[in-house]
């Protein structure tokens, strides 16, 4: 194996022929993809967010997008990397370690579908969760085949390890559940307002009722660093396998109709009415669910400890695992004074603070190379690690410390 280049940092290219186009104006970064300028950032005092505009260099104009996504705050300054014509690196300068990475997507498969859908101009935030989270779960299945017993248990069971999409519903809350707990319970009238300005992943018509998976909700359980499971049903496992968010879709079966009517009376939570009409949606669900290409997996809940050993099998937790979360949620401090270069697919910023200079590591590595997701939702697997560059230049560049 041939060892890695070294390099001294004041070598690395600085004018980027892959696009990277920098000027910085104030706490406003300008960066050229094609005809359209992306002004990023403007003042910090008049907004709760960093600002995005487009300036259409061809039509003279400069357009509002529609912006997707939480938005990251506001910074003092932050400098703008272009990553394959169709999103821009964001690092925020002076920001807390779990703010400073972000991806400003603008011509990605998302932003593309956002834009036919919306008829407008549209970017969206990714912010950047370090390391390999895995994949978000999505189940699915009949109303009281077990869908949430099984989520509970496996929660109960791996508590660092999941965190729960927690959806939005215009049905009303049943005896035991808390608002933004078990559903954010909301008014028809907000939701579709919500959906109309592009805040949900997926959203469905479901017993008569409104509910849907805000991108919120599933970029909380990221930023945490859990692996998200999501409750949802066939029409919303549609939606989201047709998203560009990765996941396993698994579906939940009844032993038989006559045992999912059981339970479901046995519950106890909904009216005479409600139950006819969610067993007369179950025929329809059973049949999608187990013929369509939507999902990866189907499990049979019969035996309820049976089941909760299966789904542990699916998502590789029946050996030796431990409760931990599989990536760490923590980020880098950054500080004012600071460099970037970029080379293929790392990013090393150099800090340049005083106090810096002399601390053995002041090379920052963004390493890109394992990029998952983004919008809609967090960008997972960047490695970041510091290096030497007094000792050995860059020659540590391969060895993550
Ligand atoms: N394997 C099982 N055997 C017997 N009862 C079960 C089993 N799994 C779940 N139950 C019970 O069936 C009822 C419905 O389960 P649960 O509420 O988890 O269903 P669900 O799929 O989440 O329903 P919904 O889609 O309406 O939210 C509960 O009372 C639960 O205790
Ligand atoms: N498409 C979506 N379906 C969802 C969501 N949250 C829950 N659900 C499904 O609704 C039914 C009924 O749930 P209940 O709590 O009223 O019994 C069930 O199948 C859930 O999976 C969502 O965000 N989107």
């Amino acid at each position: 194996m041939g060892e890695a280049p070294a390099f001294i940092v004041d070598d690395l290219p600085t004018g980027f022929p892959n696009g990277f186009d920098f000027k910085s104006k104030g706490c406003t970064t300008a960066t050229i993809i094609g005809n359209k300028e992306y002004l990023i950032g403007g003042d910090h005092d008049e907004s709760s967010t960093v600002g995005v505009q487009i300036f259409d260099q061809t039509r003279g104009e400069l357009v509002n997008p529609t912006v997707l996504g939480t938005q990251p705050k506001p910074c003092k300054d932050h400098s703008a990397v272009l990553l394959n014509e169709d999103r821009l690196l964001i690092i925020k300068r002076g920001s807390t370690p779990d703010d400073c990475i972000w991806f400003l997507e603008v011509d990605t498969k998302y932003v593309r579908e956002q834009r036919k859908i919306l008829g407008t101009e549209v970017v969206a935030w990714s912010k950047a969760v370090r390391g390999d989270a895995e994949k978000p779960v999505v189940i699915s299945g009949p109303s009281g085949v077990g869908k949430g017993t099984l989520i509970s248990m496996l929660m109960k069971e791996f508590p660092s390890m999941f965190g729960f999409s927690v959806s939005h519903t215009t049905r009303a809350p049943r005896g035991m559940e808390k608002d933004g707990v078990h559903y954010h319970f909301t008014e028809r009238s907000a939701m579709e307002r919500e959906i109309k300005d592009g805040k949900f992943l997926e959203f469905a018509s479901v017993h008569g009722n409104l509910y849907g998976t805000s991108v919120e909700a599933v970029e909380v359980v990221a930023d945490a660093g859990k692996r998200c499971i999501l409750d949802i049903d066939v029409q919303g496992a549609r939606s989201v396998r047709a998203s560009s968010l990765d996941a396993i879709f698994i579906f939940v079966c009844p032993p038989s109709m006559e045992e999912l009517e059981k339970r479901l009376r046995a519950r106890g939570t909904e009216t005479e009415e409600q139950i006819l009409k969610r067993l007369r949606n179950a025929q329809a669900e059973m049949e999608q669910g187990q013929s369509s290409a939507i999902f990866d997996h189907i499990l049979y809940n019969d035996n309820l400890e049976e089941c909760h050993e299966n789904l542990k099998k699916l998502l590789g937790l029946d050996g030796n695992v431990t409760a931990s979360p599989k990536s760490s949620p923590k980020g880098v401090e950054l500080p004012m004074d600071l460099s970037i270069s970029k080379i293929d697919q790392k990013v090393i910023i150099k800090c340049e603070s005083p106090e810096l200079e002399t601390a053995s590591k002041n090379l920052i590595v963004l390493d890109l190379s394992s990029l998952k997701g983004g919008a809609p939702g967090r960008t997972r697997g960047l490695d970041v690690y510091a290096i030497d560059s007094f000792s050995d230049g860059l020659s540590g560049f391969n060895q993550p410390t």
